[in-house]
């Protein structure tokens, strides 16, 4: 599975230097999509956030009975059990091996709200996610900006992957590899004394900003959405807007694409996401981590990636297909993932992660017991 639904948009291509100079700008102009385009943005405006009965309550939900979806549900646990479940088969493959943890924040850590501005952690949740990273190396990685997701999770104790994983400031000098070709820059910052910058989309700040302005400006009169600035990638909520009005914010927005072909759309959950078009995603974000921790290779690491989002699947999938670590998917209906376990809602991560503390301090009790 890949993140980058993008029916209408070209495709990712790697990063060249200089590109933001040679974008053409033109004054964005209305195109008629035909039907095709449309049902295409519209099936994965709905797809990637499928209306949601949380599990043994009713609500209003067309299609499916509540017995059917929970059937279906079972049914999908099967084959993506429960983290808490098989939480004595994770902890036993853990033996001897050193446990990286990556949390995604919005439907991970931080239930999902309405307005994105709202999307608070709980002070247990904050608890939690402190007290896990005195154990492991703990980094969070969103979508949003590092500074705003910096801000609701408010932990000195972690790393922190901003826009997607296109923004990141950590101890990145052991990955040799990646800072030569991918903009890594030693900070000048005394906030960041000897730490290393990462931002491999930099050049693309001002493009960026303008698309911003220009999202802002024309999706104002359509009630409900709102376009958030995530640094190096753009958000246009429409959790709020009318379904009926989904195809004309898909049609504003693709009219200003038209006039950025180095910008492109991926799906989250009830948003559409704006980034540069370059060969970066959540992903290759923990493997430049896993590399500067010193951790990219050998049987005695275990990286645990938690995450709820399409975006996500990008990093379910190097673990899956390095064979080298746990992805886990939050999510209370049945999905297509790359990930390995899932868990049901933050309430249940905020449950796993305090099991690994209590795992964690019981190895290290035993271990002190036999010396
Ligand atoms: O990578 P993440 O940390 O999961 O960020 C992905 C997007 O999360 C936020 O939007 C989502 O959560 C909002 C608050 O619960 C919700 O209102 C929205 O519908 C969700 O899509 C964030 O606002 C986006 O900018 C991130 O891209």
């Amino acid at each position: 599975m890949s993140s980058t639904l993008s029916p209408c948009s070209s495709p990712a291509t790697p990063f060249s230097s200089g590109l933001y100079l040679t974008i053409p700008r033109r004054k964005p102009m209305p195109s008629k999509l035909d039907d095709l385009q449309i049902s295409g943005w519209l099936d994965a405006m709905k797809s990637s956030s499928p209306p949601r009965r949380p599990l043994g309550k009713d609500a209003n939900f067309e299609g499916e009975t509540e017995e059917e979806d929970s059937l279906a549900y079972r049914t999908w646990l099967k084959e993506y059990p429960s983290a808490l479940s098989s939480f004595e088969k994770i902890t036993d493959y853990a033996k001897g091996k050193k446990i990286a943890l990556f949390l995604d924040y919005d439907g991970t850590l931080s239930p999902i709200v309405d307005n994105p501005d709202h999307a608070f952690m709980s002070n247990a949740m904050r608890s939690a996610v402190k007290n896990v990273a005195k154990f492991f190396p703990a980094t969070i990685i969103s979508g949003r900006s590092r500074d705003k997701v910096y801000e609701f999770v408010g932990l000195e104790e972690l790393l922190y992957a901003g826009s997607h994983g296109m923004d990141m400031v950590g101890p990145l000098t052991n990955s040799h590899s990646f800072l030569s070709s991918h903009n890594c820059i030693s900070s000048n910052d005394k906030q960041f004394k000897d730490l290393s910058i990462f931002q491999p989309a930099r050049e693309f700040l001002p493009m960026i900003d303008e698309v911003f302005r220009s999202l802002v400006e024309n999706t104002r009169d359509i009630k409900g959405s709102k376009v958030e600035n995530n640094k190096f990638c753009l958000s246009v909520h429409y959790r709020l807007v009318d379904e009926k009005n989904w195809a004309l914010i898909a049609q504003r927005v693709h009219d200003i694409l038209r006039t950025y072909p180095r910008m492109h759309i991926t799906y989250g959950r009830k948003v559409l996401e704006i980034r540069p078009v370059i060969n970066w995603d959540k992903g290759k974000a923990i493997e430049l981590l896993l590399e500067s921790l010193g951790m990219n290779d050998g049987d005695d690491v275990l990286p645990i990636y938690v995450g709820d989002d399409l975006t996500d699947e990008d990093a379910f999938k190097v673990l899956r297909e390095g064979k080298r670590g746990y992805g886990i998917v939050v999510s209370s209906v049945p999905k297509e993932t790359d990930a390995h376990f899932s868990l049901k809602d933050p309430s249940e991560v905020m449950l796993f992660l305090r099991a690994l503390v209590r795992w964690k301090k019981s190895q290290i009790a035993a271990a002190h017991r036999s010396a």
